[in-house]
Formats: structure tokens, C-alpha cells, sequence
């Protein structure tokens, strides 16, 4: 079968895309999502996301990890996604969607995407980190000199030794000003650093805040792969209207048989 797919990349981090309203592509081919994710035998991506047909909202998400496992939610695939449904002329400016956590208000203003995160009020504090779920789950660590910090391999032995098989990303952050910060993570199931992962800004913000490390409810994020910000309202212990934006950008179209 011929597939025709999308790349696009929400600042820095990439997936490939699929109109699947059709209901046409194999979901349960965990090795086929893989190879077309692998970035020497396939396409390559930091996961591959599926557009689908929703009966309660605009339409659905499904995100596959570059592992081939489905994920939780991603936040620039969330983005990119977006983007993907005005190109294909299912949505104009506003859009409620459906993901795997959920319902999600976005919107779009030529390539800067919007998209509303669940509200969040547990977050973990201990001495060292503080661990919190943003629709993924994330470890957010404070660290000195982010730019030469070895994030594979502290990430990989965080991802592993502190949260087992089923695992957590794993994000460092350093501050840059009252409201800015430099974030790094290391995603699971990609295995590695990415050049910027949504969820993980998010939960970076909101820990930051969390922690009174800024009194800002607008925060910028400095990823590896372009700039992100966290906007919110914190009613009580419980954080609301998380906003997460950025640029989402199409990158090219092709196919490939599967
Ligand atoms: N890159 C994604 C996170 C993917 C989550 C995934 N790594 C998992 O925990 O299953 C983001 O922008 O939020």
C-alpha cells in the first residue's frame, strides 16, 4: 500500500502525520510505526501521529513514540497536529479536539499554535526534583551550566533508575530570568534528548512556579529547538487555562509503501 504522509516539527521536534480518516493504516503494526520513525531505514521522526475522525469534537489524535508504542499525550505533536487539520481544511482558527487524555481547546494564528492543557494540581515535591503529570509523565531537575550538561546520559539513568520500565522523561531546567528558562529533556520512548517536547516545557513552567522560582504566569521557555511559552491561572493548589504556545510548522509531503 502507498502511503502518503506529512512531515511537520513543532520547534524542533518531528513527526510524521497521517490523514488516517479513512481508518486505512495498520495501528496495531508497532515495528511498521517504528520504521517509519527510524531516521537512517525510515522516515524519521520523534513519533508518528494519526489524525483521525471524532464523533465529539473536531477530530482525534493518536501519538505513537519513535519506539512504535502508543504514548501519552504530546504536546508538540498536540501543536503540530493542529496545524495539520487547517492545512487539511477540517478546522479554521478554533478547534476542541479529542486526545488520549482528552478534550483540548486550541488555537491557531498563522504558524503559532495554542493549545489548552487538562488542569493540574498534583505535583510532587521532593528535596532534589519535583514530579508532576502534564498528560505525559515528567521529572523536572533543576541544573547548573544546561549547555554542557550531559542529558542523555543523566536522563537515560533517571528515566530507568528512578521510574522503572513504564518510565517518566526526564527534564532539566535551568533559569535564564524572572520569567525565562532553559529547558533539555529526555524523552522516553524516543530514548533520547529531543529538541523540545510540549508536555515537558509545560511541566517545567509549572514546576518552576510550583517552587517560586518565578511569579510570572506567562513563562518562557528556551528548548533546544526554538521558544515556547506556558501561560496559567493558579486557583488554589490547582493550575488552570495552561496554555502552551509555539510554532508548528509542515515541513514536506511523500509516500512511501508500506
Ligand atoms: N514530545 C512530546 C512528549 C511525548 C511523550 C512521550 N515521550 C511519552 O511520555 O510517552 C511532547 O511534546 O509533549
Amino acid at each position: 500500500m502507498l502511503l502518503t504522509f506529512y512531515k511537520y516539527q513543532g520547534t524542533g521536534n518531528d513527526f510524521v502525520m497521517i490523514d488516517n480518516r479513512s481508518l486505512n493504516f495498520p495501528k496495531k503494526d508497532t515495528k511498521l510505526v517504528a520504521s517509519l520513525c527510524d531516521r537512517r531505514f525510515g522516515i524519521g521522526a520523534d513519533g508518528l501521529i494519526l489524525l483521525e475522525n471524532d464523533e465529539m469534537s473536531d477530530f482525534n489524535m493518536v501519538y505513537y513514540n519513535a519506539d512504535g508504542n502508543e504514548g501519552s499525550l504530546c504536546g508538540n505533536g498536540g501543536r503540530c497536529t493542529i496545524a495539520f487539520a487547517k492545512y487539511l481544511g477540517i478546522i479554521e482558527n478554533e478547534t476542541t479536539f479529542n486526545a488520549v487524555d482528552g478534550l483540548h481547546n486550541a488555537s491557531i494564528d498563522n504558524e503559532l499554535v495554542s493549545l489548552q492543557m487538562q488542569d493540574l494540581s498534583d505535583i510532587k515535591m521532593k528535596p532534589n526534583y519535583v514530579f508532576l503529570n502534564t498528560g505525559s509523565p515528567h521529572h523536572v531537575q533543576m541544573v547548573k551550566n544546561i549547555q554542557s550538561f550531559d542529558v542523555f546520559s543523566e536522563g537515560k539513568k533517571l528515566r530507568y533508575g528512578l521510574y522503572g520500565q513504564s518510565g517518566s522523561n526526564i527534564n532539566f531546567v535551568e533559569s535564564i530570568s524572572d520569567d525565562e528558562f532553559a529547558v533539555r529533556t529526555y524523552e522516553r520512548g524516543v530514548e533520547d534528548e529531543t529538541l523540545s517536547c510540549g508536555t515537558g516545557v509545560t511541566a517545567a513552567a509549572l514546576a518552576m512556579h510550583h517552587q517560586q522560582k518565578t511569579t510570572s504566569s506567562e513563562v518562557k521557555i528556551k528548548a533546544q529547538g526554538g521558544n515556547l511559552k506556558v501561560k496559567f491561572s493558579k486557583d488554589g493548589d490547582t493550575y488552570r487555562n495552561i496554555y502552551l504556545t509555539g510554532p508548528a510548522k509542515q515541513v514536506f509531503k511523500g509516500e512511501i509503501t508500506i
